[in-house]
């Protein structure tokens, strides 16, 4: 009965998609300049990409719901909205519609619920909600999570549990269907105040990220610009692991990059940037204990010291005359009339200043005979061109060379022999090009998301709040991920000072969704020994396999190494990895497996897509990603041992995994490993 029904009312929705979509293509292109009707073409084909994605899958949930005034109204809810031209109440809801939270924040216990639409709280009472799955137009599994009045239901686990078994492909999806109250919490969070999330591995902050900004986008359209949002992520590989959710939920012209190209696309710097996968060598693979230097720079203080000191910089005070020839010249008191710091940035100043000079110039010479004034006004701007070397340095590299000398000379040094940078020199330099030549409207952006923000430093997030308006910030992280040490930070607050008097909100998401309760559990081990955490992960309890802990001998190294890939191949895994403490470590071992004519992907830090199938890399840069199986290799003491730095990479590690997790060690274990032998 139950399935009839869904199936008729599928039927009716998508032959209304189809109609629909047949009539708004079959409407000519608008290619004319009226802006009215600009807007009309852009809805047009923004419409009939909506009905095309929704023509698959148009909506995923039904809610039931009983208004006060005893209206009963069935409720679709999709990625898109679907509106039923022909009047009455839409045909599918939009996931990020006020009713539709209704859907996410039900867990089945209330007795009232309501949500708030533009005309107040509706309150009423929930009857049903049901999962729909639909594929390729056609119902495949339909899970009611409550019915009520029958005490079995839900609320939801079924379904999500479900959803959380599947197995992973090599890309990161959407999770409109099965969005949590927490997360949905977080997601319709309000624009303008800095919204902080601490969340443990797994706990989807990087997929409420995504879903905030489509949401966002929906709710604040008059507002906000999708070309003006953007989403902040640690590196390459994992922006391309991303790049789906944002097209998938409609919204594929937010903005994807990590901090160091967007600020390098923003300034031209003549000195080049350190190698990627050296400095990860460096920070991860060598033992030197001189890390401070990127916290130093990093920092908030030495934001406010370089503003300050751009502020002095930009004061222009000439104390030669300008001698143009021919007797003419502009006194040092007329000059300063024409460099006064009026605000404007020092590069607009001093551009605004030699246009006046090449006008004065112009002037002086409609007073001589033309000979005369030809070669007057050839020699005066030759002379102009000397002159404004007496101008400060609009250039960032300079002004942070001469802020560097004086303030942090050891930096000073270290770039004047290396003529290198490094990625903690960039937000010093991106600010001072900002303060130098000013910011371009085009450039703020109306929303701002950085993910794995306890990598990024105090520094970095006020560069960032410069160009933001309206302090419209979510920062993601987990404290207990931030294997950079030092680069990184140790509290929240040290990031939320940026933002001075202003209210920040910080969400803790506690529970953990991608992998199973065992491994959690058994992550859970590393948690507890890293100083400042609280808190454990919370799991779903979705179980698996046990986690193994195995003794290998390194003669032995490729029989288990091929016994692990096959034993995951016939558990279905699709997407494995062996993660490796070094990368030295993860070449070893991929030229083991090429040798006995196994395919897998050895992962570098200059890589830009992830593959999916069988991965190697070493540890540090699985960061954000995850797998159907990991495999922890060689989880000895010498490559793992007992500190907070390590703790986190095996924490990291051993998160990455979705259904399976083994680690292999060859002789002492990690004393990291205390609950687990
Ligand atoms: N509500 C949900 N429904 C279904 N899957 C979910 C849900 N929340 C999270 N997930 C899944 O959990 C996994 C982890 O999500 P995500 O990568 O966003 O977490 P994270 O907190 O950013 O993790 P990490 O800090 O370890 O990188 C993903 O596979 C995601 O699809």
């Amino acid at each position: 009965m139950t399935h009839q029904e869904e199936r008729e009312y599928l039927g009716h929705t998508l032959t209304y998609i189809q109609q629909k979509k047949t009539e708004l293509v079959s409407i000519p292109n608008y290619t004319g300049e009226d802006i009215t009707k600009l807007a009309i073409e852009d809805h047009r084909v923004r419409t009939i990409a909506a009905l095309r994605r929704a023509a698959e899958e148009p909506y995923f949930g039904r809610i039931d719901f009983t208004e006060e005034n005893g209206t009963d109204k069935a409720y679709y809810i999709g990625k898109s909205g679907i509106e039923n031209d022909k009047g009455g109440d839409p045909l599918v809801i939009d996931w990020r519609a006020p009713v539709a939270s209704l859907f996410y924040g039900f867990s089945g216990g209330e007795e009232l619920a309501y949500y708030v639409a533009p005309e107040g709280i509706i309150e009423g009472e929930i009857q049903l909600k049901r999962n729909i799955v639909i594929r390729q137009a056609d119902i495949q599994r339909i899970v009611d999570t409550f019915v009520r009045g029958e005490t079995s239901s839900s609320g939801g686990d079924e379904f999500l549990l479900y959803r959380l078994g599947e197995h992973k492909d090599d890309r990161l999806r959407d999770i409109v269907s099965t969005i949590q109250a927490e997360q949905n919490d977080i997601i319709r969070k309000e624009k303008n105040r800095p919204l902080f999330i601490q969340g443990v591995a797994g706990s989807g902050k990087t997929t409420v990220a995504l879903h905030r900004l489509a949401f966002l986008l929906y709710e604040y359209r008059e507002q906000l610009n999708a070309k003006r949002m953007i989403i902040f992520a640690p590196n390459a590989m994992f922006l391309n692991y991303i790049s789906n959710v944002l097209p998938e939920l409609g919204v594929g012209d937010i903005q994807q990059s990590t901090f160091i190209d967007w600020a390098l696309s923003q300034m031209d710097v003549s000195f080049p940037l350190e190698n990627e996968a050296e400095r990860l060598m460096n920070v991860f693979e060598t033992s030197s204990d001189e890390k401070n230097e990127a916290s130093t720079l990093g920092s908030l203080a030495t934001y406010k010291s370089i503003d300050a000191f751009a502020t002095t910089h930009a004061q222009v005070s000439l104390q030669q005359l300008f001698d143009a020839g021919e007797g003419r010249h502009l006194t040092v008191e007329e000059l300063a009339n024409w460099t006064v710091d009026d605000g404007m940035p020092l590069a607009r100043r001093k551009e605004r200043f030699l246009q006046r000079v090449k006008h004065w110039i112009d002037e002086q010479a409609k007073w001589m005979d033309p000979p005369q004034a030809r070669d007057f006004k050839k020699t005066a701007k030759q002379k102009l061109r000397t002159y404004s070397k007496h101008w400060p340095s609009t250039d960032p590299l300079s002004v942070y060379l001469y802020y560097l000398k004086e303030h942090a000379p050891t930096e000073w040094i270290r770039i004047s022999e290396t003529k290198t940078l490094t990625r903690a020199d960039i937000a010093p330099l991106l600010h001072l090009h900002y303060r130098l030549h000013g910011i371009p409207k085009e450039h703020r952006f109306d929303h701002t998301v950085i993910d794995e923000a306890q990598d990024c430093s105090p520094y970095q997030l006020a560069v960032l709040n410069e160009v933001t308006r309206r302090k419209s910030f979510t920062v993601l992280g987990d404290l207990a991920q931030g294997i950079y040490g030092e680069e990184g930070v140790q509290s929240w607050s040290a990031l939320e000072e940026v933002f001075g008097d202003t209210d920040t909100t910080l969400s803790v998401m506690q529970r953990s969704y991608r992998s199973t309760f065992e491994i959690i559990t058994f992550a859970n081990q590393f948690l507890k020994q890293m100083p400042g955490i609280e808190t454990l992960a919370e799991p779903v309890f979705r179980s698996g396999n046990a986690v193994e802990v195995i003794k290998v001998k390194a003669a032995e190294t490729f029989k288990v190494l091929a016994e692990w890939i096959s034993t995951m191949q016939t558990k279905q895994a699709e997407t494995l990895v062996i993660l490796t403490r070094s990368s030295s470590e993860a070449k070893v071992i991929h030229q083991i497996l090429h040798q006995a004519g196994q395919t897998t992907t050895l992962v570098s830090a200059e890589d830009t897509s992830y593959e999916g199938g069988i991965s190697i890399m070493p540890v540090y840069l699985a960061k954000g990603l995850e797998f159907d199986a990991v495999l922890m290799w060689n989880v000895s003491q010498a490559n793992y041992p007992e500190d907070a730095r390590h703790a986190k990479l095996m924490y990291v590690g051993c998160t990455r995994a979705l259904h399976e997790l083994t680690l292999l060690y060859d002789g002492t274990p990690s004393p990291l490993l205390i609950e687990s032998l």
